[in-house]
């Protein structure tokens, strides 16, 4: 069994999916959150200057996605055919259109801009994504791709608290299908085991 190093902010963001595959496939992992004011001291070493960074065995890389589809498939979670693996890659890359588009709006230092974006962001933006991702679990038998547990499931939810944190509501409050899907993730024992001694942040 390699050994795995997580190099993130002491936050979820976009690392926890990678956290939450790992526990899926309980795996040990050094989970090393460093302290933001130590941040500047860190960035040169880090691959293109960003986290996270996965260590394996010592070897470093980069890119939260590409980390997470590379666990995925060890774990068995990244689809039964080339098609569901296509399939899980869409469904991924549209979450992360879902939360770029929040996040431009969350991290706007412009308060004119902020104003004028969050119309549109809510009244259309989110709800169309939404719409469309509850949609997709419906017709899928409760699961993004295939009817069965993929990576995109534990992207979603592993990914819910930073999105809410930004949108500043519970986003999925009225879609019936992504909260059962929320539920059932929340419920895999080595999830459930993972976010019970994870240590607390908001996003
Ligand atoms: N596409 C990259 C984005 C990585 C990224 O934006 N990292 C941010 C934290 S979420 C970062 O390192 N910010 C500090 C900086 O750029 O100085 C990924 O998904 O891993």
């Amino acid at each position: 069994m390699p050994t795995y190093k997580l190099t993130y902010f002491p936050t979820k963001g976009v690392a926890e999916p990678i956290r939450f595959i790992l526990s899926y496939g309980g795996v040990d992992f050094v989970d090393d959150r460093f302290n933001r004011e130590d941040w500047p001291k860190l960035k040169p070493s880090m691959l293109f200057g960003q986290v996270p960074i996965l260590e394996v065995d010592g070897k470093k890389i980069n890119q939260s996605t590409a980390i997470s589809r590379y666990l995925a498939k060890q774990f068995g979670i990244a689809g039964r055919n080339e098609w569901e693996a296509l399939e899980i890659d869409a469904i991924v890359a549209t979450i992360d259109d879902f939360r770029s588009k929040i996040a431009a709006w969350h991290y706007e230092t412009d308060e004119a801009t902020k104003k004028r974006k969050e119309g549109p962001l809510f009244k259309e933006t989110i709800p169309f994504y939404l719409e469309n991702l509850d949609a997709q679990v419906k017709k899928n038998g409760g699961y993004f791709v295939g009817g069965a547990l993929s990576w995109a499931d534990l992207l979603f939810v592993a990914m819910l608290d930073y999105i809410n944190f930004m949108a500043k509501t519970d986003v999925i409050g009225k879609y019936e299908n992504l909260k059962q899907l929320k539920t059932k993730v929340l419920d895999l024992p080595k999830i459930k085991a993972w976010v019970e001694k994870r240590p607390h942040s908001d996003s």
